[in-house]
């Protein structure tokens, strides 16, 4: 998120905007929490995780009353343009302060990957990359003591992280929100791995799938092999942002500025085919983000 915060203050500064930066996500915009961002104020947050300006959960934000003392600090401080970057509820949030006359612009800032009209979402490929390298490290001890693992990653409504991160990771099975499983496959799968000389085996389990430690304990009681459960947890949610995210998140931010120079407001940046482009915030809610099966299928035919 930093690198889009740096790409949007930087670039239209060059283009003769002023930037404020607001603290605290919409917790922020509702209490004033502005601060004036120059070109050097976006310096040395590149390579950081999170944002610098911090985020915050805001229930008050929910209601009219909520979103109207936003907009009157906005129109106090004369801040022509919005740009929020979070998930769907961010974007709930920009579209209703967009259809209270705001000129709002959002980008999909979620590990989670689960927005319409974006390839990818900012945080999606530095959380997938820590996953595989903390991975990495539960196999070698799993293959020192021949064990099963079950790894639990984040996504709570959404198996993305999942399922990349078991492909590069060589999972025996992948668990998913979006597609049924059962734990005699999966115990299948592990004991065919075993049968053809595996020293471990890899399970990974999104958030929404199921609770690792009782899946865990299912396969030791089924397969009678030793079995653990890691849960990541918010490890995944941290470090420093892979070149790609970087990248990408710049451009994005360049795309938003191109936005405001042209008159287009209400709208979603995204990512597709390595296009930077955008859509109406109301579209991309209004369509469920695609779940790729195809990659499911790859991964289900790779763990053979
Ligand atoms: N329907 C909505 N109307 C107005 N604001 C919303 C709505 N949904 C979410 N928000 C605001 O957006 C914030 C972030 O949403 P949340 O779902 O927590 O995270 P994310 O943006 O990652 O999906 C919420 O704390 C709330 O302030
Ligand atoms: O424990 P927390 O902080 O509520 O976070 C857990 C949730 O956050 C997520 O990682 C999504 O987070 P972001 O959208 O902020 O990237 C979900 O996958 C997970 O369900």
């Amino acid at each position: 998120m930093n690198s889009a915060i740096r790409a949007i203050t930087r670039i239209a500064i060059i283009k003769g905007h002023k930037v404020t930066g607001i603290k605290k996500g919409f917790q922020g915009l509702m209490d004033g929490l502005f601060v004036p961002l120059d070109l050097r104020d976006v310096g040395d947050i590149l390579h950081r995780g999170g944002t610098f300006l911090q985020s915050e959960r805001s229930s008050d934000f929910y209601f009219p009353e909520g979103q109207e003392r936003a907009i009157a600090h906005l129109k106090e401080a004369s801040i022509d343009h919005l740009v929020i970057i979070g998930g769907d509820g961010s974007y709930r949030g920009a579209l209703a302060l967009f259809q209270k006359g705001i000129k709002t612009y959002c980008l999909p800032g979620t590990i989670d990957n689960d927005i319409s009209f974006t390839d990818y979402t900012i945080g999606f490929d530095t959380a997938v990359n820590i996953v595989v390298s903390l991975i990495n490290k539960i196999r070698d001890t799993s293959t020192s003591h021949d064990r099963t693992s079950v790894i639990m990653v984040m996504g709570k409504g959404s198996g993305n992280i999942a399922l990349h991160s078991g492909i590069a990771s060589g999972a025996d099975a992948i668990l998913l929100p979006e597609v049924p499983w059962c734990i005699e496959e999966v115990c299948h799968s592990i004991k065919k791995g075993y049968d053809r000389g595996k020293r471990h085996g890899i399970i990974v389990v999104a958030e929404g799938a199921g609770c690792g430690s009782t899946i865990a304990k299912e396969i030791e009681k089924r397969t009678q092999l030793e079995t653990r459960n890691t849960n990541l947890g918010h490890v995944q949610r941290g470090g420093s942002p892979s070149a790609f995210d970087r990248i990408f998140a710049s451009r994005m931010g360049d795309k938003v500025i191109e936005c405001i120079e042209n008159g287009i407001a209400g709208v979603a940046v995204g990512i597709e085919q390595n296009e930077i482009t955008y859509h109406s915030i109301k579209d991309v809610l209004n369509n469920k983000p695609d779940f790729n099966y195809k990659l499911y299928e790859i991964a289900k035919n790779l763990s053979q």
